[in-house]
């Protein structure tokens, strides 16, 4: 009914063009405005005879893709026309859109929906890593990456979580130690972020640990801002595969292939390192993990099989450059979102420092165990994950045979979305939604409830992998920012906005704050850090 309310609509407004038009253009004119309306109505016909989920069709070949601003924002809008399960074309790819919570998860629990796109940048990557593999070989690398990442610190039980606590808390040392530099002068807190979040995977991953201006992290960082730039020039070619041989797209494909190479060619240099150093029965990271298995695996006889047959050190690359971008970024921007939110909500601020203050005291940094008693602050966290869902279509699901979702036909090889932000912002599902309260997820006996709507990390069966990480890594850092500083903007500086910049993740807009000392610095902070474990590559 919208569909053909809508097509209606798009006929009347051109039939107004026409009636404005000469008399010696009105004919062709109207000719074409039949033409359209007919290939509408054959492609509306199409769809209800495919079963799929109503939605806009667009133009022949480019399908809605020219009406397409911020992805997420014009999602958001379909849905209100076309429902909470719509479906629409973006060149080749059939797009379906989710944003009911309860159709998400009962779609993303199921195995069929654990397939990923077939696009030209899936090429690229040729089905490799973890994020965008699909079938045994995901299924495998999942089981195993959890299995190894739990040994290395990622989970909240036992001996590992200290573990972790002393690699995240190395580098909050680190990053303190920086900020009080700045003296309380105005600061963008970015960079020092970057810094720190990144050393925390990188340690766990390849033993790795940058220092403060190392050019091997600024050449990184550049790689993968350049990355990121450069496939939203191409970004069209992953759905139109003609736009790639327009002038000038080849030499931007052959620009994204060459630093891939040389991010690749940067882990090369690391795991030959450690093949050197290789001690099976003590791994120190999980690169030493994949070489152990890989040389397990000849040794047993098995390493054709090893890995579905694939190239296993070019798989061990991808799972390096896939957890350190997956784990960087989506840390980092919601710790600054922390500080745009606390700027903007002060009686927030006050309140969390006045529970980190009565639980914690001025004498140490918080830890880990005292997240329990810190309800309010991890509320915080979580309203801040609520408002600002950075990766608001978490990544393309594609089903891997045609399946039946609420009454319609999902085929096989489409693009499955969910739409994070929507369900995060439904008035049906949060009373006013667009009011920061993190008392909203505390309940009546002052227990934390994450009610099953909040989906920040996605859901079923391709859920975020380093969710338990993000909740340490997140909660040390914020508290013990909160525990030390006090957040403040430079006097008639505008307060940083809530639009943010949209790239693997919603970051928000550069900005800069002030790192204010609260009355009494930790003696922590001020010793310099230990980083005995780890060791130091590319220092200057
Ligand atoms: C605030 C921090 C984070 C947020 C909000 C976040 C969110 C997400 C989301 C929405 C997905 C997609 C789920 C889907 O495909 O349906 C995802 C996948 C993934 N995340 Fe995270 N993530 C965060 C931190 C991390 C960290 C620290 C790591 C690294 C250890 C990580 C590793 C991954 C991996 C490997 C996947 C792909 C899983 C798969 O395809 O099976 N994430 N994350």
């Amino acid at each position: 009914m919208m569909t053909i309310l809508s097509n209606s609509k798009l006929l009347w407004g051109l039939w107004q063009v026409v009636t404005y038009c000469s008399s010696r253009t009105t004919l062709p004119l109207m000719l074409t405005v039949c033409v359209a309306y007919l290939v509408m109505r054959l492609m509306n016909s199409v769809r209800e005879y495919r079963k799929l989920p109503p939605g806009p069709w667009g133009l022949p070949v480019v399908g809605y893709l020219p009406f397409v601003g911020v992805r997420h924002e014009t999602f958001l809008e379909l849905a209100r026309s076309y429902g909470a399960l719509f479906s629409t074309r973006l060149g080749n790819q059939l797009t379906v859109v989710l944003s009911d919570y309860k159709i998400i998860r009962e779609a993303f629990r199921r195995e069929e929906f654990t397939g990923r796109p077939s696009t030209p940048l899936m090429h690229t990557l040729d089905g490799l890593g973890i994020i965008n593999s699909e079938g045994r070989l995901w299924k495998n690398q999942r089981r195993f990456l959890h299995e190894k990442l739990r040994e290395f610190g990622m989970t909240y039980m036992g001996n590992g979580k200290k573990i972790m606590e002393g690699r995240i808390k190395t580098e909050i040392d680190e990053f303190m130690a920086n900020i009080f530099l700045a003296d309380g002068a105005p600061i963008d807190a970015n960079p020092l972020l970057a810094l720190g979040v990144s050393n925390v995977i990188c340690g766990i991953t390849m033993s790795l640990r940058f220092s403060t201006g190392d050019v091997r992290f600024e050449r990184l960082n550049h790689l993968i801002e350049e990355g990121m730039r450069l496939f939203g020039e191409i970004h069209y070619g992953e759905y139109v595969p003609l736009y790639n041989y327009l002038p000038g797209k080849a030499q931007v494909q052959e620009k994204v292939a060459k630093n891939r190479e040389e991010m690749f060619s940067f882990y090369q240099t690391l795991i030959n390192e450690h093949r050197s150093t290789l001690d099976i029965e003590n791994a120190r990271d999980l690169i030493d993990v994949y070489l152990i298995e890989i040389e397990k695996a000849k040794i047993e006889g098995r390493d054709r099989e090893l890995f579905e047959g694939r190239d296993h050190e070019l798989q061990l690359k991808q799972i390096l450059g896939d957890l350190f971008s997956a784990g960087m970024e989506t840390i980092k921007s919601s710790l600054l979102w922390m500080i745009v939110f606390m700027l903007r909500n002060p009686d927030v601020k006050r309140r969390v420092q006045e529970e980190i203050d009565n639980v914690v005291g001025r004498e140490r940094l918080p830890t880990i165990e005292d997240m329990p008693s810190l309800p309010y602050t991890e509320t915080t966290i979580l309203e801040t994950l609520r408002m600002s869902s950075i990766v608001p279509l978490a990544t393309a699901h594609s089903p891997t045979k045609d399946v039946n979702l609420n009454g319609y036909r999902i085929p096989a090889g489409s693009q499955v979305v969910p739409l994070i932000n929507c369900v995060h912002m439904d008035p049906k599902l949060w009373h006013e939604p667009k009011t920061f309260n993190p008392s909203r997820f505390i309940d009546e006996n002052g227990k934390i409830r994450r009610p099953e709507f909040f989906m920040p990390f996605g859901v079923g069966r391709r859920m975020c992998l380093g969710d338990i990480l993000a909740r340490m890594e997140m909660f040390m850092f914020f508290a013990s920012m909160m525990h030390q500083f006090d957040l403040q903007m430079d006097d008639g500086d505008a307060l940083p906005s809530l639009e943010g910049t949209v790239g693997a993740t919603i970051a928000p807009h550069p900005f800069q704050v002030k790192f204010i000392p609260r009355s009494r610095p930790a003696p922590a902070v001020v010793c310099p850090p230990d980083h005995t474990h780890l060791r130091h590559v590319g220092a200057r």
